[in-house]
């Protein structure tokens, strides 16, 4: 990759020597994804170097914008620094996403924090199934990118209260009236599939909006195998609960269950990753390729 300085994992965490981080055993505990294994190696080798770049980076937005308000005779508004995560399905975007507004909140106390995804501008069941797009779900066409757009420009514009709707994973579908708040937030982090993509003719960029953007990559077997092991994690979790999307498939035959999981990757997810996400890689800031385990082995920052 011609625009990105690529680091081993020793050689990246080697950047930022000193341990600053201090993290518990117990904090990272909250942020474990349906039993997940991220350990305190990764946060020393891998995140501390990366705060500390984030830093640097958030710095520069800070004093960028106060020259252009000096300029234009202006007074400050605040307005977030924009963090944009994207990846294949199951790559481990919201692990990664939580750990990192862990690690921020922890390290800038005051400042406020906020993490979200952008699942909740997927339409919702009914109208994908009115426009015959259930087999389309997490492609372009999904999302309704108009609404996507307005809400992030309605943050930067520093509005007080930012309503947007919720995705939920067990249900498959939009969570019916309920919402997610923005509220003035100091850093955003935003993370989903389509964070990096260019939007049909004439709509917005969302990566226009970010100050910087993570991609997490990994070969596609593994991908599969973390999406095949999370869905039989679900299955478990929604064996008792009879409203919930899996509860026919949790108590029927396994081998059948996993049969249509693996279809859903082949048919849906890994196409959209080769069509649509993949192609998105190299706009993004930083690069984190992940391994056998989700562990990190190379880091790619691009240059400015
Ligand atoms: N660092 C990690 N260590 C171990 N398991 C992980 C890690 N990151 C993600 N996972 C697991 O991989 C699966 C996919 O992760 P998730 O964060 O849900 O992905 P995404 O948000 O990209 O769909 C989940 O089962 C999650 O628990
Ligand atoms: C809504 C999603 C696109 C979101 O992706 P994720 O946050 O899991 O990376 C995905 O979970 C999804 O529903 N994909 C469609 C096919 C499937 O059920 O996996």
């Amino acid at each position: 990759m011609k625009n990105y300085t690529s680091f081993k994992r020793n050689e990246w965490a080697k950047l930022v020597p000193k341990n600053k981080a201090n993290i518990t055993k117990e904090e990272l505990a909250q942020i474990k994804s349906l039993g997940d294994v991220v350990d305190l190696t990764d946060v020393h080798e891998i995140y501390t170097s990366l705060i500390s770049y984030l830093h640097l980076v958030y710095q520069d937005k800070q004093q960028a914008r106060q020259a252009q308000i000096k300029f234009l005779h202006k007074s400050f508004e605040p307005a977030p620094f924009i963090i944009g995560i994207s990846g294949s399905v199951a790559v481990g975007k919201s692990t990664t996403a939580r750990l990192l507004q862990l690690l921020l909140q922890r390290t800038y106390p005051d400042l406020k924090v906020h993490l979200m995804t952008t699942d909740g501008f997927i339409y919702p069941n009914k109208e994908l199934e009115r426009q015959g797009l259930m087999s389309r779900k997490g492609f372009p066409e999904s999302y309704n990118m108009a609404l996507l757009s307005n809400f992030l420009r309605d943050v930067l514009s520093g509005k007080k209260d930012i309503v947007y709707p919720l995705y939920s994973q067990e249900l498959s579908d939009i969570v019916p009236g309920k919402y997610g708040h923005v509220k003035n937030p100091d850093i955003l982090i935003i993370e989903g599939i389509n964070t990096l993509q260019l939007p049909e003719s004439g709509q917005v960029v969302t990566s226009d909006f970010f100050d910087f953007s993570i991609y997490i990559d990994a070969e596609e077997d593994l991908i599969e195998k973390w999406y095949m092991q999370r869905f039989q994690k679900i299955l478990k979790l929604n064996k008792n609960k009879p409203d919930n999307f899996y509860y026919q498939m949790a108590n029927g035959p396994l081998d059948q269950a996993m049969q249509f999981a693996e279809e859903v990757w082949q048919m849906v997810n890994l196409v959209n990753l080769r069509e649509y996400i993949a192609p998105t890689k190299e706009r993004a800031s930083l690069i984190l390729h992940k391994t056998d385990g989700h562990l990190i082995d190379k880091i790619y920052l691009r240059h400015i």
